[in-house]
């Protein structure tokens, strides 16, 4: 068999048009404009790469973006200080602060320091907490742009058996109460896991979120299963050459092994142009169903969980 590639970048194109759609709709006949506000502690090239394309495409779709670049060494008190203003101000409807943060901060405290109802990353404890009752919340992005293929692909999830590899607050923890609210019998699978291969040879939805490069070789993977790679790892492509100070190139793998895993399974999502790209539309989503929320006004359709 081989595997039809998911199009996560041209699936997370069309949200950000429907996105698009309602926040012309708002600014015309409410006069709103959605603001989403990004705060970048330290330099990490990675995140200051991320960071850019969010408030790239925060303006695409017609809302502001407000990005707050602090000092590597800011304290814990200045940075609640800055998420405190950004809570009281009515411009802004949705606070990001991009993780890991320096490790002299403490990660629970800022993120739960972020009025909920700006919490468009769905981490702040009363968003886990509604999630997992089954309760109105603000969905992490990872998890729901990953629901929003699976449901694009299958319609319905019910009775399906899923495998989520990974146990984060961000990705696998509400990766796994996603799959469970559509039905699925979901499995958790770590790095105490006993028998990996034989719990992800089970599965008829394989999610990987380990960020162990190509860890899941398809020789796991049951025929005609649907593969979500969450996984986004950085390694060296001697095969590319080296750049102009003589380092070598490197490209981004995902955490399956795509080429054989794309003939076993049914479905699978590519690394890049799969997950990564859904994960930012789905910011967008929540920012506008954030902004609708705050507003009083009907909750923009098929851009939630
Ligand atoms: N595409 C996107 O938009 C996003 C991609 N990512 C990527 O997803 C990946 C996971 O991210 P994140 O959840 O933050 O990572 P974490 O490091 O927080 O979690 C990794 C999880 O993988 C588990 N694990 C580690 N080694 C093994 C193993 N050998 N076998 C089975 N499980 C193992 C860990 O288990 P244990 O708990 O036992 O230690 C842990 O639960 C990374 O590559 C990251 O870059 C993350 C966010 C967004
Ligand atoms: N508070 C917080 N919220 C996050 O959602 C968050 C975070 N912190 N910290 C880091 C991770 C990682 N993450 C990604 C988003 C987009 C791509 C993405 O668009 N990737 C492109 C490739 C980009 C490239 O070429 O490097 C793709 O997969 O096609 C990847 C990873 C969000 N995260």
């Amino acid at each position: 068999m081989v595997a039809q590639v998911i199009d996560g970048k041209a699936f997370a194109a069309k949200v950000r048009a429907q996105v698009a759609d309602q926040v012309a709709k708002l600014k015309e006949e409410n006069g709103i404009t959605p603001g989403l506000a990004v705060v970048l502690v330290g330099e990490d090239p990675a995140s200051q790469v991320y960071v850019r394309s969010k408030g790239k495409m925060t303006v695409e779709v017609g809302m502001n973006s407000y990005e707050h670049k602090l000092d590597v060494d800011t304290s814990e008190a200045d940075l609640l200080a800055l998420i405190d203003k950004l809570n009281n101000d009515p411009a802004v409807h949705g606070i990001l602060v991009q993780l890991p943060l320096p490790k002299h901060l403490d990660e629970d405290l800022v993120i739960n320091s972020i009025d909920p109802a700006k919490d468009v990353d769905g981490f702040h404890i009363s968003n886990v907490g509604l999630l997992g009752t089954g309760q109105k919340s603000m969905v992490p992005c990872t998890p729901l742009g990953c629901l929003m293929m699976l449901r694009e692909h299958h319609g319905s999830l019910s009775g399906m058996d899923a495998v989520v590899i990974g146990r984060s607050n961000i990705v696998g923890k509400p990766m796994a109460q996603l799959l469970l609210g559509d039905s699925c019998t979901v499995t958790i699978a770590h790095s105490r896991t006993k028998d990996l291969p034989d719990v992800v040879r089970r599965a008829d939805i394989v999610v990987a979120a380990v960020g162990r490069p190509e860890m899941v070789p398809g020789e796991w993977i049951k025929e005609g299963a649907t593969v979500i790679d969450v996984g986004i790892n950085r390694i060296d492509a001697p095969e590319k050459g080296t750049n102009e100070d003589g380092s070598v190139k490197t490209r981004l793998v995902g955490d399956v092994h795509y080429a054989s895993a794309s003939t076993r399974a049914g479905a699978i999502t590519p690394v890049p142009g799969g997950v990564g790209p859904m994960t930012i539309a789905c910011l967008l989503a929540n920012t506008l169903t954030a902004c609708s929320r705050a507003n009083d006004l009907p909750e923009p359709e098929g851009l939630t969980a």
